[in-house]
């Protein structure tokens, strides 16, 4: 690879942002990173960026942040930030690995959650949390990388740097609040679910603030993590989760439901995908935040997620008799909760319209729906649909089909009884 000389550095080049390039060098006998400004910095900014840098310092050991360790004057004049070097970015992993599994999915929302809400109870806000400033350390454990405001309002390379990935609230004044922050995460998420981010890399400014996110298309990941992801998404900051808190707490709850539970005889313990044991895993919450709560049995645990988000479609046609949950599985769901309030959710009878088919259904105000398409005996789709009532889906003139649709208030989900097409034969 080509190495760029810098001062006294031989560079390898990582990449370029919105306010200087990253390379790779060797200090001592220490690998770090480097990140290049292109100009030199005068006194006040420099007191400015040590005042943000010894902020960043007091956020302590409890958050996942790379801080910068020093501020290096160039040769040249220009200035560079001396970072430690990590091994890649969530960019990079997903665009070799592809989508992350859905428990890893949690592990890094909980872990890039908590720190949000550590540097926003210190009144910093990122502003530019994305899936590049999302860093795997060589041992695994991700953090986010890229925080202050100094450089970035000084050092301006390329304005629309990123946009595809930023809140659309900043467009006009660059000015993030903690809603910023939220959106970003959400970007993270969708990327990690779906291997891509919700907008290409050039996408324009109009497509961004006015194009709703596409609902990510994960059949076996639970609906309200999808719901979640698609809220951090809305365009309006007051219509997001309220805090960086509220988040990590729906986070810890899915983790609670749907995570792995600890089996420490196990010889071979199961890592995430980007390298940390999955036990590690997620970091204590700060603050007053619950800790993370004893996990049942793996086995067990994936049984509400498979039963709420593929139940639906595979289960739907195929029934019981080729899927036999364990019997203490049942109980152990809590969604959908068949103790509280009971909720009407109607599938009306299906429209056979040949190459599509027509849904739509009766649900409780203010919950978000997704629909199910089960071919019989044949694969499924679960797509989220938000608020809508009904939907028109593509189905294959030829085949069989089994539809449900599912509801959730971010706390309960509730699934339709499911309707046939053309003489299937659906299970509850
Ligand atoms: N400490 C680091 N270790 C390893 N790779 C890094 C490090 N810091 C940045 N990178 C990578 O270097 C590349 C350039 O980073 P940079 O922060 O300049 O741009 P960016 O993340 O694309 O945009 P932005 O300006 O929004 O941060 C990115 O691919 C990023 O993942």
């Amino acid at each position: 690879m080509e190495t760029a000389e810098v001062g006294p550095y031989s560079l390898v080049p990582l990449g370029g942002g919105a306010s200087g390039t990253v390379g790779a060098c060797r200090r001592g006998g220490e690998a770090v990173a480097l990140k290049v400004f292109p100009g030199r910095l005068y006194r006040r900014t420099r007191a400015r960026l040590d005042r943000e840098l010894a902020a960043l310092a007091r956020l302590g050991d409890t958050v996942r942040i790379v801080v910068p360790q020093d501020v290096e004057p160039m040769p040249d004049g220009r200035c560079a930030l001396r970072m430690e070097l990590c091994a890649q970015s969530l960019a990079r992993l997903v665009a070799t690995s592809g989508p992350l599994p859905v428990a890893d999915v949690l592990v890094l929302g909980i872990t890039l959650a908590s720190t949000l809400v550590a540097a926003h109870r210190a009144g910093i806000v990122h502003g530019r949390v994305t899936p590049s400033n999302v860093l795997f350390r060589t041992s695994g454990e991700p953090v986010l990388s890229d925080f202050g405001h100094t450089l970035r309002e000084v050092f301006v390379r390329d304005p629309d740097h990123g946009i595809a990935y930023l809140a659309p609230e900043t467009f006009d004044d660059g000015v993030a609040g903690p809603a910023a922050d939220l959106y970003g995460l959400g970007v993270v998420l969708h990327t990690a679910l779906a291997g891509s981010p919700p907008f290409p890399a050039d996408a324009v400014r109009d497509t961004v603030r006015h194009t709703p996110a596409p609902p990510v298309d994960r059949p076996e990941a639970p609906i309200d993590l999808l719901v979640l992801v698609d809220q951090l998404l809305v365009k309006d900051p007051d219509d997001r989760p309220p805090s960086a808190e509220a988040v990590t707490r729906q986070l810890l709850r899915l983790w609670d439901e749907h995570g792995p539970e600890p089996e420490p005889e196990t010889p071979d313990t199961p890592r995430t995908s980007f390298g940390t044991e999955v036990f590690a895993w997620p970091p204590q919450p700060p603050g007053e935040l619950p800790p993370v709560r004893k996990k049942r049995s793996w086995r067990f645990a994936v049984v509400p997620a498979v039963a709420i988000a593929v139940a639906g479609g595979w289960f739907l046609t195929r029934g019981p008799a080729e899927y036999v949950p364990p019997a203490s599985a049942a109980p152990a769901s809590g969604i959908p909760s068949r103790t509280a309030e009971p909720v009407l959710l109607e599938l009306a009878e299906p429209a056979d319209l040949g190459t599509t088919a027509t849904l739509s259904w009766n649900g409780p105000a203010g919950w978000e729906f997704a629909v199910v398409v089960a071919v019989e005996s044949g694969p499924t789709k679960t797509t989220l649909v938000r608020h809508d009532r009904s939907a028109t889906v593509p189905i294959d003139a030829r085949l069989k089909y089994c539809f449900q649709v599912q509801a959730t208030n971010g706390v309960r989900v509730e699934v339709s009884r499911p309707r046939a097409l053309r003489g299937a034969t659906c299970r509850e």
